[in-house]
């Protein structure tokens, strides 16, 4: 099952580069732009990351995003993730950014994105890997910030795909959010949302109604409502789901009590993903390797999984044909 999993085709659909951040290439670029970070060693890192709920790990994902300042600094970053990508046979991926982390510091928005795309050109040509973005607004600051953002974001237009939002959940429900989501579509924009993740059912509503959004990230608390999981159903709209990241955050207690079979046996569109890898314990083959053996799932339904997500991606149909096409070839020759 293990080999089936490593060399499966996959894509991932939810994953926040400022979350690949691994502590080898943090003390490098801590070193080399002379910052000094809280942590003396690997082990020290380690200890640090153990995380009662989500609020814990934004504050220390926040501070070590605080090292990243010029354009080769985010493309190292994302072109480490990339290649972490094709050692596990992610052949496209969809990565959010939080530009608000890094303009609030002072750094320009050009320079964030430039280091990304160069990386993204790169992963295409070197590592033949597709890859789009998702520019997520952090729901902790104001609705005029995330405008403000957008505004920012409109020279680079071509360049994003989708809007997401992210960080601190409760208390900053979706309707926060209705103007700068109606404006981003209006650009062009995708819109998609976390979701459900701590915040209640009521909070996935908000964003399917009032955001408009077309997929959901986590989702989980939408199982508590099930006339939104008719809705979810009715819309065709996929959950992108993240084990070990439920796991660390404690929104799971045990990865044997995760949803996610129960998703998928209502015929949710159920995803994958690592979301943060380098805080929660493991990439996406490892977050397949252990919610496969803790909910017992067969390869029919590992394959399921990843052909959810390149159906549910947001690439060109060309493109997605191919990838499925690649995918139930290696299902056929591998069940
Ligand atoms: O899982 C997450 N939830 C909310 N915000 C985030 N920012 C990075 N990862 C996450
Ligand atoms: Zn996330």
């Amino acid at each position: 099952m293990k080999k089936f999993i490593k060399n499966l085709p996959k894509a991932e659909l939810h994953l926040h580069i400022e979350g690949s951040f691994e502590p080898e290439l943090m003390f490098e670029i801590a070193k080399r732009n002379n910052i000094t970070i809280p942590y003396k060693s690997i082990e020290e890192i380690k200890k640090a990351y153990n995380f009662n709920y989500l609020q814990d790990f934004l504050d220390i994902y926040y501070q070590s995003a605080a090292v990243l300042v010029t354009a080769q600094d985010f493309y190292d970053l994302t072109f480490s993730y990339l290649k972490s990508c094709a050692a596990q046979n992610v052949r496209h991926t969809e990565i959010m950014f939080d530009p608000q982390t890094h303009t609030e510091r002072g750094i320009s928005f050009e320079t964030v994105i430039s280091g990304i795309t160069k990386a993204c050109k790169d992963g295409e040509k070197k590592l033949a890997i597709t890859s789009l973005l998702i520019m997520s607004f952090l729901r902790h600051l104001s609705e005029k910030d995330a405008f403000k953002t957008l505004e920012q974001s409109l020279p680079f237009k071509d360049k994003i795909t989708a809007v997401g939002l992210d960080s601190s959940e409760l208390g900053n429900p979706p309707s926060k959010f209705k103007n700068v989501y109606e404006a981003s579509i209006k650009e062009g924009y995708i819109p998609v949302a976390h979701a459900g993740e701590e915040g209640t059912a009521t909070y996935v509503w908000e964003a399917l109604d009032i955001l408009k959004i077309e997929r959901i990230d986590h989702g989980n608390n939408a199982l508590q409502d099930s006339n939104l999981i008719s809705e979810i159903l009715n819309r065709d709209i996929a959950l992108t789901v993240c084990p070990l990241s439920n796991k660390a955050l404690k929104v799971v207690t045990d990865l044997k009590d995760h949803p996610l079979k129960k998703m998928l046996d209502l015929g949710l569109k159920v995803t994958i993903n690592s979301d943060d890898p380098a805080y929660f314990g493991g990439n996406i083959n490892k977050n397949y390797f252990e919610i496969q053996a803790a909910l017992n799932l067969t390869k029919h339904e590992i394959y399921q999984l990843a052909k959810n997500s390149f159906k549910y991606s947001f690439i060109n149909d060309t493109l997605k044909e191919q990838y499925l096409n690649e995918l139930e070839v290696y299902y056929i020759n591998n069940k």
